[in-house]
């Protein structure tokens, strides 16, 4: 069946087909979206032909890869290839208010992610769609676009592991890549000197309309009932509170990797882009363990080697890059040596498997359809994403659980308000995009018919339990093996089935007992055993309608027991790195975008280091 974003898709194509005429270009005014539409300045394709060589080859150009490719194309005398499956962004990319549109289409992986049978029971199959950007800046360009960073203790903790990952070296690479556009970050000390503005990354946080910001205010006064205090940002000093958030957005337009780096970058001679081209497999001498190329699969279907003088760089994400590995005979032994893949160093490539796992949780507010309007008046707004939506960190109330340590939040939270009557949308989304069972999806659609209400991610933050990438065949096409892995340690489902008793206490909040307020109660299959309300119903709740924020890191990890070392350099292994997501070894308090970002800069300051440090004459 062809999807609503499927088609949404086709239309913006054949739109910027015929933009250039005067009609088209006026009805693209009117909805808000001519800044984004004329997308000239992708980097060209680059037909890349088989024995070429290059110095350096980057595999992705997602959040890091796009990073490392034009960092190291600073550099005029070496000349670099970044290999990227699929093509350029497309309009619903650019414009921050069709985020929504891309699950599901062909920029996107489309990923199957599996639970364990006894988790996740409200998905039909024991599974979500786990997207994946498929486009330049990978999923930069296709995530929902927030901007936060975690905390300054979770880099301490990975500096434990690896060092030189310390919050002040890390605060460096964060500033490094930020140009910070909201004004008034810059009227606080504090704030201020967390920040930059000579990056290329643009953070800002869309003006609200006044509908908008009142609703903001009065959640975040709800917040302050329950004891989460209102701060000016949430990569700001405090590590709780609650805050607007912050976005990559810009002028109409996302800011990804693709728009802030490789189209600044697209004129340099040395760096060639080769879209629509997959690697499969990195090629290593197994007398020297040296890598020395990589195996494309071209877009016209076929097999060819390009080589790499100086080194690899594997930046294909948290699935794909421990799949590339696998295939070339990287990873666990016992894992290769089931599918007969000779295994060249033994290391727990897929392994470590980390999320954010989110409860979703709705809370009706005021009954009538006056509400709707809130829907409406943000429809022709698509290019600054007006819709009011809060973010904030908490501990949970109970000093049981007490992990991760103090100077951490245990809770994320993101409340989008949704006005009366789009329980279409809703719906869609549900089963869709969550994959969430029907009666789930009904009641959430129909908690919405008549009543405005505030969605809500709640996210785990620092997950214990782990799950694991495998390789599913020897066809290097075939997708990997997802195991999520989520709540195998049950310490994860207590601090999740705390956290939600914390939220539902908004109710209580003046403002929703002044509208009359009320969490709607629908029944998930898998509780109904249980007491609507009742502790275990929330237990059960959490641990069967759960889904993901995508944020899955840690599959490369690094550190000594690791697959990677502080410089992401393959253990083992010569002029082989990974710089992504998947070598993180504990997930930040936050979302993960820009750590990855940052991740990309400090790697292509170290690739940097160790080319001149190699060719030192
Ligand atoms: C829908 C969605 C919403 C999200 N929302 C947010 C958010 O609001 N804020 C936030 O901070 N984070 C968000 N995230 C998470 C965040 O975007 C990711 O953690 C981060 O982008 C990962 O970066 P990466 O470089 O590790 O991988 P990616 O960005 O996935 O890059 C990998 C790239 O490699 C390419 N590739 C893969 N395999 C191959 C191959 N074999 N050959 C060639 N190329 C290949 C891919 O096509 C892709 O372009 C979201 C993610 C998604 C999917």
């Amino acid at each position: 069946m062809i999807s609503i974003n499927v088609i949404v898709n086709e239309f913006f194509k054949i739109l910027q087909s015929v933009g250039s005429t005067s009609l088209v270009q006026w009805l693209l005014r009117v909805l808000s979206i001519s800044q984004a539409v004329f997308q000239t300045g992708w980097p060209e394709n680059y037909e890349i032909s088989d024995g070429e060589r290059f110095d350096f080859i980057v595999v992705g150009s997602g959040s890091a890869g796009s990073v490392v490719a034009a960092r190291l194309s600073e550099i005029p005398e070496i000349k670099v290839l970044l290999l990227e499956t699929g093509g350029d962004p497309p309009l619903t990319s650019v414009i921050p208010g069709f985020f929504p549109t891309l699950q599901g289409t062909e920029y996107d992986w489309n990923y199957k992610a599996y639970f364990d049978e006894d988790v996740g029971k409200a998905h039909p199959g024991g599974y979500i769609n786990y997207s994946r950007g498929k486009v330049l800046g990978g999923c930069s360009s296709t995530n929902y676009l927030v901007y936060a960073r975690g905390k300054p203790e979770d880099y301490e903790n990975w500096n434990r592991i690896a060092p030189g990952w310390d919050w002040k070296t890390v605060l460096y690479y964060f500033k490094k890549l930020e140009d910070m556009r909201d004004p008034i970050i810059f009227e606080y000390p504090e704030n201020a000197r967390l920040h930059s503005t000579t990056g290329p990354v643009k953070v800002s946080r869309p003006q609200p309309l006044p509908s908008t910001n009142a609703i903001d205010d009065s959640r975040l006064q709800s917040y302050e009932e329950m004891g989460i205090p209102r701060v000016l940002e949430i990569n700001g000093p405090e590590i709780l509170g609650a805050a607007r958030p912050h976005f990559n957005i810009y002028g109409g337009r996302r800011s990804s990797t693709a728009e802030s780096y490789l189209r600044p970058a697209k004129d340099r001679p040395n760096l060639k882009v080769a879209k629509y081209s997959t690697v499969t497999k990195v090629l290593i001498d197994s007398s020297t363990l040296r890598a020395y190329g990589v195996q494309v699969y071209t877009s016209s279907k076929k097999y060819i080697n390009v080589y790499a003088t100086e080194e690899v760089i594997v930046s294909a994400g948290t699935f794909n890059s421990p799949k590339i590995l696998l295939q070339s005979g990287i990873g666990p032994d016992e894992e290769l040596s089931k599918l007969r893949i000779k295994t060249l160093v033994d290391l727990p490539v897929g392994k470590n498997l980390h999320d954010h796992q989110i409860v979703p949780l709705i809370y009706k507010g005021k009954r009538g359809l006056e509400s709707a309007v809130q829907n409406v008046i943000a429809a022709p707004h698509l290019d600054t994403l007006p819709v009011p939506v809060q973010s904030g960190y908490f501990r949970v109330n109970n000093s049981e659980y007490a992990y991760p340590s103090n100077l951490q939040p245990q809770i994320q939270f993101f409340n989008t308000y949704i006005g009366a009557g789009a329980s279409a949308v809703l719906l869609i989304a549900c089963k869709t995009i969550a994959n969430l069972e029907e009666r789930v999806c009904f009641g959430q659609a129909a908690s919405n018919a008549f009543n405005e209400i505030d969605y809500v991610f709640l996210v785990l933050l620092h997950p214990l339990s782990r799950g694991q990438v495998k390789l599913r065949s020897t066809d290097p096409l075939d997708d990997p093996i997802i195991e999520l892995g989520y709540f195998r340690d049950s310490y994860d489902l207590k601090v999740a089935t705390e956290g939600v008793k914390r939220m539902n206490s908004l109710i209580n909040t003046t403002y929703f007992r002044n509208v009359r307020g009320s969490i709607p109660r629908w029944s998930v299959t898998a509780c109904e055993h249980i007491e609507w309300g009742s502790d275990e119903f929330w237990e059960c709740y959490a641990k069967n309608t759960v889904v993901s924020l995508l944020h899955a890191v840690g599959t490369c990890r690094m550190g000594h027991e690791g697959v990677v070392d502080e410089r992401l350099r393959v253990h083992r292994l010569a002029r082989l790195r990974v710089v992504d997501a998947s070598i993180i070894p504990l997930i930040p308090s936050g979302n993960t975008n820009a750590p990855t970002m940052m991740i990309g800069e400090k790697a292509a300051d170290m690739i940097k280091e160790d080319f001149y440090e190699r060719n030192r004459v």
